[in-house]
């Protein structure tokens, strides 16, 4: 079938790295230091034997978690909608930091989300996530399109809308094994964005995140095994900060891997930590191979979850014509 946003590509395993980082704290230059050593530390397969072809961070990782700090810790990275990616000219330290990494350790790098401040409104500041091919290339960016704006009385109340503005796009990226659709924590509540994503041919989406000691332990596996994954039959995602109980915002931690059938294939515990999952299966024949010239692997539960139960292709969207009325 011809997609209109361009044919994914096909679908083959690789290894996915999720870095549950830690010390995020007031010092970004520290914050950077500290993120760049765990991008190299994740970058050898540390504690594992595996080598990742993806490395993640998480949401928010050059700055405290908090309306307050987005514009302090805010920068430019020199994106203009609607031109290429360019970051040759940009000012932005965490942007410079993340390229040179995954060009270091020829990886791809989901940089996690930092604060953004738009290129030409100084008004406007973002919640986003960028992505470094593994030339050290900014390929694909994502605002965080819904404003995590929340009050559960005497539990938590949070308000991003009062100094960041939503994104207004969707957006994934090829690589050379599959296609990655982007989020940004709140984002999952809204099974619109995923939906959309998987439509478009998206074989895994991965969203950094941060929920709480309150929706954490409810919420957050839930509605990536029960909800996300299976409602789209991909692999799910998200990848959290360390616990601090020190800092203003107490993350939940459990940095999940959650496949098509919402089996949860790694799963982080509060501190930090780097998780490691493979995406689809290695088969034992073919990894022989992959040590010869030809590198291919089975991503088997994807298809057969889809084959199995084939939700995609029976959809009615001659009943739910249009659901934004
Ligand atoms: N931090 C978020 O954006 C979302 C969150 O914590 C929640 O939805 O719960």
């Amino acid at each position: 079938m011809t997609n209109r946003f361009g044919n994914p590509p096909p679908f083959r395993a690789f290894t996915l790295a999720l870095v549950q980082l830690g010390r995020i704290g007031a010092n970004k230059q520290e914050n950077l230091h500290h993120a760049r050593e765990m991008i190299l530390k994740a970058a050898k397969g540390e504690g594992s034997s595996k080598k990742p072809d993806v490395i993640v961070l998480p949401e928010c990782f050059n700055s405290p978690y908090g309306h307050v700090h987005f514009p302090v810790y805010a920068e430019k990275i020199g994106y203009t909608p609607g031109s290429p990616y360019d970051i040759s000219k940009s000012t932005s330290e965490s942007v410079k930091m993340l390229s040179a990494a995954a060009k270091e350790v020829k990886t791809w790098l989901i940089g996690g989300s930092i604060p953004e401040r738009d290129a030409e409104d100084d008004t406007k500041i973002y919640n986003t996530c960028t992505v470094y091919n593994p030339e050290g290339d900014l390929i694909a960016m994502h605002r965080k399109v819904h404003l995590f704006d929340i009050d559960i009385p005497g539990k938590i109340k949070f308000k991003e809308s009062e100094t960041l503005t939503g994104g207004k796009t969707t957006n994934f990226f090829d690589t050379d094994f599959a296609r990655i659709g982007l989020g940004i924590c709140y984002d999952i509540r809204f099974p619109e964005l995923a939906m959309i994503a998987a439509r478009r041919g998206c074989h895994v989406l991965i969203y950094p995140g941060a929920f709480n000691m309150t929706t954490g332990p409810l919420h957050w596996e839930l509605l990536q095994r029960g909800s996300r994954a299976v409602d789209n039959q991909v692999f799910f995602s998200m990848c959290s900060p360390a616990r601090d109980l020190s800092a203003g915002y107490h993350a939940w931690g459990h940095s999940m891997i959650v496949d098509p059938m919402g089996k949860v294939l790694k799963e982080a515990q509060e501190g930090e930590e780097i998780i490691y999952s493979d995406i689809g299966e290695f088969q034992p024949m073919m990894i022989l191979k992959r040590l010869g010239l030809t590198f291919f692997a089975d991503p088997k539960v994807f298809n057969e979850a889809r084959a199995g139960i084939p939700v995609t292709t029976q959809r009615r969207f001659d009943v739910y014509v249009d659901v934004s009325q």
